[in-house]
């Protein structure tokens, strides 16, 4: 028998006394346990033979492949190190097109036919894993017979250990390919796109007269976002532990209009799990740096520091894991999908992006004079081409079921990609590119008393409502969802810009054969036909305002404002050519990315009608009924006959939209792809809303002990 609502507040009141307090102690000055858990380059260089982890470090600094030889010695330190630290198993980690990892976990100790076992791990082992290809989605590449599919280890991402109270796992990343050579994963492409911008990088580098840096890296620091939920709640909430948003819930009475939770004090509760979380991230060497509450109540966000973005994406992976993993040592249940909640603020996953050489520049540094360095002119110039022609594939590349809620609304940036570039880049630009406008110069800000020291002014204000904005040093693409891998959407970053600087080289090397070598005036000129060709991508007002949106389409910006409308840009011409050309994904590799995440819409669209029909026919109705009864008992004087009356009213919608979602859900619609997907949001979710709409009011009117899930204010605001 499931417990009352009122049993499940007395229950989710928290002490610390239930928690798990008390494991750290970084008291001691000096104390941290940062990257304990990992098979670091410190670790690898106090384990392995000198000439071992020398030839390692070169071939990894080079960006080449292995040789086989060094394995058997690299597997050998490595068990020993993870044995030391309680090890008895290791995985071959790895991101299937699920924005989740996988793991099968094979032990070290095998016998050796004396009753007794040794433990072994061999260099082959490291190398390459063997797991059932068949399961994982891959977009018709693989047939459910055709079961083979490698592992093969990313020596560019540290091995490390995974702790459980019973013991503890080594955790090799690896990338997951199918038996016939294609990408099934989220690190591969990563990992080639990453090559093809440095190429690129490094070409248009020597052109601008740098002939020093042998690579280019990109970088990201993605900001999580996400919601905690006391677990009480959570299991009474079947959508919630099904699909991750709430399907219903009436608007509280109080929701963030007070803007009190942002950057508020952090609840004790919270924070305890917050410090944990970071003991924990921090031994996985992963760089927390900042946390705080975020604009909804039950809100949360922690950022690490920019890392290489292939390690940043494999630490990002870590990060929902232990979020989710910790917040049940608190009684709580970490929410990452993009939208639990209606009408409040959505969670993304800011995606802070640059790109720095081997010889630590970083070259979307506009420094003090923007207008001035031609190396940061020709890299954001780089940017704003490779985000125009593509504009439709990054938006694309943050299509989910999720985002569709929170695309658009709350501060989540909407569906039409632009940049925002703050007003001292936006008038270098333009400077440039038309030679008038005046770059505004530093200034301060005073506060109007000298007890308060003058502030530097930033060259530009931030922008909420752009989905890719300019902020000092780097790119934010807002509009990545929380709950997404970081793998695809940088993918298709670091291939677009990778495009565009190849063709804006083409130019520069034209153009410097015109200056005669001079390096400012022929950046000056791809500066200026960047701007007169993709300058119209460039926006810095409210994204949210109609005339935004009747703006956009003069300017010929591509509106999708859902899901199914995006994704076919994954396969669209366009997207193949870039892609093969500079070898990230075969038409192939795309075309299964494409259907698997179609079929990710429609399979979660499916699941998400189902739970709201079976919640309202089961808990939602029974509820509206019991009070019927009870309205019943209370007589018949007019005011009960009013009350009878506008219940009858809302028992009907609600059961006429039940049948109708119940009809949708039976019915098949058009034949699968894209075609399904449209179906299912335009037939089936329409159906499902409708049944959220009568609930809502009833919510409104049932009376509060009869009603079968927790609301929207004792999820929000009891902690
Ligand atoms: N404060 C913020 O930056 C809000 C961001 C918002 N939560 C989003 O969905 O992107």
């Amino acid at each position: 028998m499931s417990r009352t609502r009122q049993q499940n507040v007395t229950a989710a009141q928290w002490s610390s006394n239930g928690g798990a307090l008390g494991a750290a102690d970084l008291t001691v000055p000096g104390a941290s346990n940062f990257g304990d858990n990992v098979f670091s380059v410190a670790v690898q260089k106090a384990r392995l033979p000198k000439h071992i982890f020398k030839a390692l470090q070169e071939s990894l600094a080079a960006g080449e492949p292995l040789d086989a030889s060094l394995a058997d010695s690299v597997a050998q330190a490595m068990r020993e190190w993870a044995m030391e630290k309680g090890a008895t198993h290791y995985t071959h980690w790895f991101q299937p097109l699920t924005n989740l990892t996988a793991e099968k976990h094979d032990g070290f100790f095998e016998p050796v036919g004396d009753g007794t076992a040794l433990a072994e791990f061999s260099g082959k082992e490291l190398i390459q894993g063997e797991p059932d290809a068949s399961s994982f989605p891959s977009g018709g590449i693989r047939a459910t017979f055709e079961a083979r599919g490698y592992t093969a280890w990313d020596p560019t991402s540290p091995a490390f250990i995974l702790e459980n109270p019973n013991g503890a796992l080594l955790c090799i990343p690896t990338a997951f390919v199918s038996w016939t050579g294609e990408a099934l994963d989220a690190k591969i492409p990563l990992l080639r796109s990453m090559d093809a911008l440095s190429n690129e990088a490094i070409k248009a580098l020597k052109l601008l007269g740098d002939e020093t840096a042998t690579r280019v890296f990109t970088t990201v620091g993605p900001e999580q976002e996400y919601f905690l939920v006391d677990e009480q709640y959570y299991f009474e909430r079947p959508d919630l532990y099904t699909t991750g948003r709430s399907l219903f819930g009436a608007k509280p009475p109080k929701g963030q209009e007070l803007d009190e939770h942002y950057f508020g004090s952090i609840p004790e509760r919270v924070l305890s799990y917050m410090l944990e979380v970071e003991e924990e991230l921090s031994k996985l060497g992963v760089p927390i740096k900042t946390r705080h509450n975020e604009v909804a109540p039950g809100q949360y966000e922690l950022a690490p520091l920019f890392e290489n973005s292939n390690i940043s994406s494999d630490h990002q992976q870590l990060t929902m894991q232990i979020l989710q993993n910790v917040a049940r040592r608190y009684g709580m249940v970490c929410l990452l999908h993009e939208k639990p909640f209606a009408g409040l603020n959505g969670s993304g996953k800011h995606n802070n992006w640059s790109m720095g050489t081997d010889t630590k520049v970083n070259l979307l540094n506009p420094g003090d004079t923007p207008e001035a360095n031609a190396q940061f002119l020709f890299f954001a110039s780089a940017v704003i081409k490779a985000v125009n022609k593509h504009q439709a594939l990054l938006r694309a590349s943050v299509a989910n079921i999720g985002q569709d809620h929170r695309l658009g609304a709350n501060e989540a940036p909407p569906a039409i990609i632009s940049i925002f570039l703050g007003a001292e880049l936006q008038t270098a630009f333009e400077k440039i590119a038309t030679g008038k406008g005046t770059v505004p110069k530093k200034s301060f800000l005073g506060l109007g008393t000298n007890m308060l020291p003058q502030l530097p002014k930033d060259g530009g204000d931030r922008n909420r409502t752009s989905p890719f904005a300019f902020t000092g040093n780097r790119f934010e693409f807002r509009a990545v969802g929380s709950s997404m891998s970081l793998g695809f959407v940088n993918t298709v970053l670091n291939t677009i810009t990778a495009e565009a600087i190849s063709e804006l080289s083409g130019q520069l090397a034209k153009e410097l054969k015109a200056s005669k070598g001079d390096v400012f005036a022929a950046v000056s000129a791809v500066v200026k036909t960047v701007w007169e060709e993709d300058g119209h991508i460039v926006f810095d007002g409210d994204g949210y305002s109609e005339a935004w949106h009747k703006e956009a389409e003069k300017r010929g910006l591509l509106n999708l404002p859902t899901t199914p409308d995006a994704l076919p840009w994954i396969v669209n011409k366009q997207t193949v050519d870039t892609f093969k050309k500079f070898k990230v994904l075969s038409k192939r590799e795309l075309e299964s990315r494409y259907e698997v995440f179609v079929e990710q819409y429609s399979s979660k669209a499916n699941i998400e009608a189902e739970t709201a029909a079976s919640m309202a026919r089961t808990m939602i109705l029974p509820a509206a009924l019991r009070h019927a009864e009870l309205l019943d008992d209370g007589g018949d004087s007019p005011a009960i006959e009013k009350l009878k009356e506008e219940l009858d009213g809302l028992i009907t919608e609600l059961v006429e939209a039940i049948f109708a979602l119940e009809k949708a859900n039976d019915h098949d619609g058009p034949d699968g792809g894209v075609k399904h997907a449209a179906y299912m949001r335009d037939v089936v979710l329409a159906a499902a809303n409708d049944v959220r709409v009568a609930a809502d009011k009833l919510e409104k009117v049932v009376a509060d002990d009869l009603w079968p899930i927790p609301k929207y204010s004792e999820m929000l605001f009891i902690k």
